[in-house]
């Protein structure tokens, strides 16, 4: 069975998202597409070759016979609004980070999740298919370095553009470790302060770059992550977890080494596209797979999107104030206790 998926948002990710459905995957379908830009979404039709419809809106998109699955990767305001339409028309919906820009719109999503009473929301945090993370939660979870203790991380832009604002370090781009790290240590936040260290002079006169997010979990782990957005040299994703018994770091993207010019030397990626490209490719197989075999699918939950959108939150109250500032969870929906994933690998 061929998964029919209608796009809301055709700008980079959504394409992206759109080639490796046409091009890589296998499952998948694209039949419907829509963007408030209407020449984008035609665009997106012509470059891929798509057999698809161009919708005037997401309304139009999620209520079309044909269509069984939405993407969501539109700008982060519209998310709730279209996600919200997908599952009122029972259909699933793959959405890219953030779920909604607020902990209540969140809740709202989980609402509507409850009501119709199984999954049909997997947020886009990809981090937990890299394989390098696999790597890494599978030496923590196999107590290889006892109980973890600390967190050092770091998650570093070359350059970001000059709509980028100070917030968007937590709300755009720490949201990766916000969930990531507490899967990796399967733990919760406590409370989160940030500190702003001397300001880059590649940084625009409105943002603050960089900044240390220092956040405390229940369990007592102190983790550090550096968001350095202006860093020019490139992409780079570094993760050391420091254990009672050792130390556990998140491997360096394999790179060609070369011995040249007197210079012993290895490429850094650029940008965001290639360095979670597999990991892309593996969220969404998995979104159609566990569709088409469990009926629900199997990726990070649209709790999991509340748990980082409390998170940015609290992150954005602490960049303000200067404050420690807590980070408060609702009590987990029986629907989310646990998630197929887990289930099967107990
Ligand atoms: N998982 C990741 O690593 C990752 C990477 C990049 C972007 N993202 C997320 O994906 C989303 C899109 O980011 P992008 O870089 O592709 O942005 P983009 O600006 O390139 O594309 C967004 C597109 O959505 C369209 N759009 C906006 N509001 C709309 C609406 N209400 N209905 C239909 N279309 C609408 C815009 O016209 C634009 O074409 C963001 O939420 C971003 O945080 C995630
Ligand atoms: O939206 C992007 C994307 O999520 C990237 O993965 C991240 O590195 C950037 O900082 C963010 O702006």
């Amino acid at each position: 069975m061929t998964l029919k998926i209608g796009v809301i948002g055709t700008g980079a990710i959504g394409r992206e998202h759109i080639k490796r459905i046409t091009q890589t995957l296998a499952g998948g379908k694209i039949v419907a597409v829509t963007d408030v830009n209407q020449e984008s979404a035609k665009q997106a039709v012509e470059q891929f070759n798509l057999d698809a419809t161009v919708y005037p809106d997401d309304k139009s998109l999620v209520a079309a016979d044909n269509v069984d699955a939405v993407f969501v990767t539109s700008w982060g305001p519209a998310h709730e609004a279209s996600v919200l339409e997908t599952i009122a028309a029972g259909k699933y919906v793959f959405c890219e980070k953030p779920l909604a820009t607020t902990a209540e719109g969140c809740l709202r999503i989980v609402e509507a999740e409850k009501k119709h009473g199984k999954r049909l929301v997997q947020v886009g945090f990809m981090r937990r298919y890299d394989s390098s993370y696999v790597q890494l939660k599978e030496v923590i979870e196999n107590k290889e370095i006892g109980e973890p203790l600390m967190i050092r991380a770091a998650h570093r832009n070359p350059t970001v553009d000059e709509n980028y604002t100070t917030d968007m370090a937590a709300v755009d781009t720490l949201v990766h470790e916000i969930d990531a790290l507490h899967w990796l240590i399967d733990d919760d936040y406590k409370s989160v302060q940030v500190t702003f260290p001397r300001k880059t002079k590649h940084a625009l006169p409105h943002l603050q770059d960089p900044q240390i997010f220092n956040i405390e979990t229940m369990n007592g782990v102190a983790i550090s992550v550096e968001v350095f957005v202006n860093c020019q040299y490139g992409y780079d994703i570094q993760c050391e977890v420091i254990g009672e018994e050792g130390i556990a770091k998140l491997p360096e993207v394999p790179s060609v080494v070369m011995r040249k010019g007197g210079n012993l030397s290895a490429g850094i990626l650029q940008d965001w596209k290639k360095r979670f490209m597999d990991a892309y490719d593996k969220e969404l197989q998995d979104f159609m797979d566990s569709i088409k075999e469990t009926g629900e699918p199997n990726g990070p939950t649209a709790w999991d999107g509340y748990i980082a959108a409390v998170t940015t939150d609290a992150c954005v109250k602490a960049q303000q104030s200067g404050e420690k500032e807590a980070i408060e969870l609702q009590e987990k929906p029986a629907l989310y206790k646990k998630s197929i994933t887990e289930l099967q690998t107990q």
